[in-house]
């Protein structure tokens, strides 16, 4: 499975750079999928997708911890300690390139979308798929995507930092506004409390042993105190950035998803003046917002 990776990766780097596909005024990667049919088929497949009642979705903006959730559900789910270095998590986006893939994985299928809640696999709801939500301080959100679009080939962006940010700030970026997709989030939360589970990546990363063990009881995979310890351990950031196969690819060949996996780098970034735009703009978009986001 390993080199089966391998040649995913070696693929992913000879992708020609093309324009971005776009839905209901969202742009999106350009994942092979969007490459062979209309954006709007592709977000259609993904919302025919037969669900199971074991399902599992990480539903994340990009860059909100996606890869760390995926692994730690992963352990909870496959009762093991270890990363996981032999599969991939199912991106929705891509894996609807060949539904017949998706149907062949055993059940609990782990899946993960960066796209707006209402795009959601429609039988979601009746089958009480169980949705993960991992939300980031999105100070740092913008920075890590930031250095994310630099080098993703199926993202067309090499420009600054100050026209990346206005990008962020405008929403217009791929996977649309964060503001748009934490808002419906929290609504889709409010609807279905029994089935959606949120975590903070702030409080992931300050007290992993706590908050890995909310996401067990809530995977209903509950386990010892060791084993939380050796899951904390194992998902830490400097372990899986030494140990975990990266599938991203640049130049020099080495993945570009465990970049730094810290707290308020966007402090090395911001301005002042961007701060103080930023912060106008967070301050309106989340009045009615119960997240509790502090920009550390
Ligand atoms: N174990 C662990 N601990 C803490 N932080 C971690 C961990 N694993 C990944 N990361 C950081 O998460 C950022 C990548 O987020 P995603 O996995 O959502 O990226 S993606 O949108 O799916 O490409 C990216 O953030 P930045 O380092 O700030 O760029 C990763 O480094």
């Amino acid at each position: 499975m390993q080199s089966e990776l391998e040649e995913k990766r070696k693929m992913l780097a000879k992708l020609e750079k093309v324009p971005q596909p776009e839905f209901e005024g969202v742009s999106y990667p350009s994942f092979m999928p969007f490459r062979k049919k209309e954006a709007k088929n592709v977000i259609e497949d993904i919302m025919n997708v037969k669900s199971r009642d074991s399902d599992i979705i990480i539903c994340t903006y990009a860059k909100s911890g996606t890869h760390w959730t995926y692994e730690i559900v992963n352990m909870l789910l496959r009762n093991t300690t270890e990363l996981d270095n032999k599969s991939k998590m199912q991106s929705m986006l891509e894996a609807v390139e060949d539904l017949s893939v998706l149907e062949g994985v055993p059940s609990p299928r782990i899946m993960d979308t960066h796209c707006l809640f209402k795009y959601l696999p429609k039988q979601h709801k009746q089958k009480k798929v169980k949705i993960v939500h991992m939300i980031r301080n999105p100070k740092d959100v913008c920075v890590s995507y930031y250095y994310h679009c630099l080098k993703d080939v199926m993202i067309n962006f090499d420009g600054t930092w100050e026209e990346f940010f206005e990008l962020f700030m405008s929403g217009k970026l791929p996977y649309g506004s964060w503001y748009n997709y934490e808002l419906e989030m929290e609504r889709a939360a409010n609807d279905f409390p029994e089935t959606i589970f949120t975590c903070y990546y702030e409080d992931m990363k300050k007290d992993p042993i706590r908050e890995i063990k909310k996401l067990a009881d809530f995977l209903g995979t509950p386990c010892s105190d060791d084993t939380l310890e050796k899951i904390a351990k194992e998902t830490s950031f400097g372990n899986m950035q030494k140990n975990k196969f990266d599938i991203t690819v640049i130049v020099d060949g080495k993945g570009f998803i465990y970049r730094k996996g810290e707290i308020g780098d966007w402090k090395n970034h911001f301005t002042v003046a961007q701060n103080e735009k930023f912060d106008a703009q967070y301050k309106e978009e989340m009045k009615d917002s119960k997240y509790q986001i502090t920009f550390e």
